[in-house]
C-alpha cells in the first residue's frame, strides 16, 4: 500500500521449516513449512505448496488448498491470479491435466469435472454459467444452489452445475466465465474486494476403482475491521458481519481440531463454510493453508493475528497424518508395491508402466488403508451414526418451525440425549435399539418412523398401574417393567424406549398429577410447548381435546 510504513522482518531457516521473525521484540517468531516474501513468484509457490498437495490428490486423497488473510492481502492473487500472472487454480488445471495424460489415455481425462460456485451472505451461488444466461455478469445471473445437510453433517448439493471438462482449455473457460460472476467491491483497503467465499471444486472419478477424489481450491473473502471502512454503507456492512463471522466459526473448528477433539463435537454447522469445508479439514485429507498478511505498521495487528490464524491450523496437521498401521499390515504393503515394481521392470514396459504401477498401488493403498479404518471403526460408527441421526433431526426441524423457542428446543435436545444414554447401555443393546426402533433414514427424504402413536397410547391406557398413584402396584417397579415389556412385545419395539418415554414425562411434566404418554419421542418439541406454568395437576385437563398430539390421563 503507497506511504505505509513497512514491517521490517526476516526469514531463517530452522529443520527444513522457514521462521518469519518481525524485527519487533514483542512479537513472536513464526515458523511454517514455508515463508515466502514479496518477490516470490506464482510458479515458485504453486511448485512449494499446491504440486505436494495436488499430487496426494491424483493419488485418491481427497484434498484442500485454501487461502487465508486480511482483505487486500494477495489471496486472490494467489489462488486466482491474473491473466498473465496465473495463480493456483489455473495451474492446478494445467498440472492435472498433463499428469492425467502422462497415467492413461487423453480419452479417459473426461473422468475430471468442474464446479465453482461463491457463499454469500450464508447462501451459495453458483458461478458456473445457466445455459442460455447470455453475457449478464451481475448476481441475478447466478444461480442459488439448494442442499441439504444429510445425516452425516455433510452438504449435499441438489442443484449445482458440475461440469465434466475433456481438456485444460475447457476447464480454464469454465473457471474464468465464472470469475466474471464473483462478487466484487471496490473498498478503502482492495480496489477489487471479494465479498463472498469462493470454491473451485476439481472431482476426478478414478476409472479403475470407481472412487471419486474431490480438490477444492478455496478463496476466503478477507477479514476486515469494519470501522476501517468510514462511508460504509448497510450492504456492505451486512456482507463484511457475514465474512467475519464465518471467519470465526471457521477458526473454531481449527481450533477444535487442533486440540484433538473427536470429530463429532467439532462445530461444523455453524456457518455453511465449514460445512463446505468438513471433509477437508479433518481425518484422511490433506489441506494446504496460504495465509497471506501485509506488511504495513498499521496492519501488524492483523498480520500476527493471521499468523496465529495459521500456527492453529498447523496443529491440526496431527490428526491428518494417515492412520497408524502395524508393522506387519506395513511390510506385507511395501513387499507387494516392490513385487508389483519389479515385475513391471522386469516386463520391460518403460517408465509410463512404472509410473502407472506406482500410481495404482497407491490408490489400492489408499482403498485398503481406508476399508481398515472403517473396521477397526465399526461399533463406533454405529453409535455416531445414531447419534447423529437425532443431530440432523434437531436443526432442522428449527427450520421447519421457526417459531419454537430455544428453550423448547434445548429442554428437547437435552431429551434425547438422555435418550440416547438410555438406549445405548452397551454395543449390542444399542444395535438392537437401533433396529427396533425402526429409525429408517431414507435417501431422499430422511424421514423417520419411531413409534405408532395410536397403539401405544391405547395399550398404555390398558395398563393404570404406569398412571395410576391410586394403583397398589404403582410403587412396584418389577410389575411395572413387565408390563412395558408385555406393550413392548405387543408393538415390536423396545421396552427400555416406551418406558424412558412414559417416565421421563412423568418426572418433567407434573409433580403428583397424572402423566402424559407422547406420542412419539420426535414430538417432544410439541409437546413441551404445552408444558403448563403451574400445574398441579394435569397441565391440559380443561382443553385437552385441541392437542391431538398427547394423550392425558
Ligand atoms: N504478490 C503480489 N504481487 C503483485 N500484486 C499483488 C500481490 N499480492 C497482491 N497483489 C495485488 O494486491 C491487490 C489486492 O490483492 P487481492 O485482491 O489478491 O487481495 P485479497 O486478499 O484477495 O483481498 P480481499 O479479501 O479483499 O478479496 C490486487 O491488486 C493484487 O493484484
Amino acid at each position: 500500500m503507497k506511504n505505509e510504513k513497512l514491517i521490517k522482518y526476516e526469514i531463517k531457516k530452522k529443520n527444513d521449516q522457514d521462521i518469519l521473525c518481525f524485527n519487533f521484540k514483542k512479537y513472536e517468531q513464526f515458523q511454517f513449512q514455508n515463508v515466502f516474501n514479496e518477490n516470490t513468484t506464482q510458479r515458485s509457490i504453486f511448485e512449494h505448496v499446491a504440486v505436494p498437495i495436488l499430487d496426494k490428490f491424483l493419488h485418491g486423497i481427497n484434498s484442500t488448498i485454501f487461502t487465508y488473510g486480511q482483505t487486500g492481502s494477495g489471496k486472490t492473487h494467489t489462488i486466482v491470479g491474473s491473466k498473465d500472472d496465473k495463480g493456483i487454480i489455473p495451474r492446478s488445471f494445467q498440472y492435472i491435466f498433463t499428469k492425467n495424460a502422462a497415467f492413461e489415455s487423453p480419452e479417459e481425462n473426461e473422468k475430471i469435472s468442474v464446479s465453482y460456485f461463491q457463499v454469500y451472505n450464508e447462501e451459495i451461488y453458483d458461478l458456473i454459467p445457466l445455459k442460455n444466461s447470455g453475457p449478464n455478469k451481475n448476481m441475478q445471473s447466478t444461480k442459488r444452489v439448494k442442499f441439504v445437510v444429510n445425516v452425516n453433517g455433510e452438504i449435499e448439493f441438489k442443484n449445482l452445475n458440475t461440469v465434466r471438462v475433456k481438456n485444460v482449455n475447457e476447464a480454464l473457460e469454465l473457471f474464468k466465465s465464472g470469475n466474471k460472476k464473483r462478487i466484487i467491491l471496490s473498498t478503502t483497503m482492495n480496489d477489487r474486494s471479494s465479498r463472498s467465499h469462493c470454491i473451485c471444486k476439481i472431482t476426478y472419478l478414478n476409472t479403475n476403482s470407481e472412487n471419486e477424489t474431490i480438490l477444492n481450491l478455496v478463496d476466503l473473502a478477507g477479514s476486515e475491521r469494519i470501522s476501517k471502512n468510514s462511508d460504509i454503507n448497510k450492504k456492505t456492512l451486512t456482507e463484511s458481519r457475514h465474512i467475519n463471522v464465518s471467519l470465526l466459526h471457521l477458526h473454531r473448528v481449527i481450533n477444535t481440531l487442533a486440540n484433538g477433539v473427536s470429530q463429532k463435537h467439532v462445530p461444523y454447522r455453524n456457518s455453511i463454510i465449514t460445512l463446505l469445508l468438513k471433509g477437508s479439514l479433518g481425518f484422511k485429507c490433506a489441506t494446504a493453508l496460504i495465509s497471506t498478511i501485509v506488511l504495513s505498521a498499521r496492519s501488524i495487528a492483523e498480520s500476527v493475528s493471521t499468523l496465529r490464524y495459521a500456527k492453529d491450523v498447523s496443529g491440526v496437521k496431527s490428526i491428518i497424518e494417515e492412520p497408524k498401521r502395524s508393522v506387519r499390515k506395513r511390510s506385507l504393503k511395501l513387499s507387494i508395491r516392490e513385487k508389483d515394481l519389479e515385475r513391471t521392470f522386469h516386463d520391460g514396459s518403460g517408465e509410463k508402466n512404472i509410473v502407472k504401477t506406482e500410481r495404482l498401488l497407491h490408490e489400492r493403498y489408499a482403498e485398503l488403508s481406508e476399508k481398515l479404518e472403517d473396521i477397526g471403526h465399526d461399533i463406533k460408527k454405529l453409535q455416531t451414526d445414531y447419534l447423529n441421526i437425532y443431530d440432523g433431526m434437531i436443526p432442522s426441524r428449527v427450520m421447519e418451525s421457526g417459531d419454537r423457542t430455544s428453550d423448547n428446543l434445548k429442554t428437547t435436545k437435552d431429551v434425547l440425549i438422555s435418550a440416547n444414554m438410555a438406549l445405548s447401555v452397551g454395543d449390542d443393546k444399542l444395535s438392537k435399539s437401533c433396529q427396533t426402533m425402526d429409525v429408517v433414514a431414507t435417501t431422499e427424504s430422511k424421514s423417520f418412523t419411531v413409534i405408532d402413536d395410536e397403539k401405544l397410547i391405547e395399550c398404555v391406557r390398558n395398563y393404570p398401574v404406569l398412571y395410576t398413584l391410586k394403583d397398589k402396584n404403582y410403587i412396584d417397579n418389577t410389575i411395572k417393567e413387565n408390563v412395558w415389556k408385555q406393550i413392548s412385545d405387543s408393538l415390536g419395539k423396545t421396552g427400555q424406549l416406551l418406558e424412558f418415554v412414559g417416565t421421563y414425562f412423568k418426572s418433567s411434566l407434573s409433580s403428583n398429577a397424572g402423566h402424559v404418554v407422547v406420542t412419539t419421542i420426535f414430538e417432544l418439541e410439541e409437546l413441551l410447548k404445552y408444558v403448563p406454568t403451574n400445574s398441579n395437576n394435569c397441565p391440559i385437563t380443561s382443553n385437552k381435546s385441541e392437542y391431538s398430539l398427547l394423550e392425558w390421563f
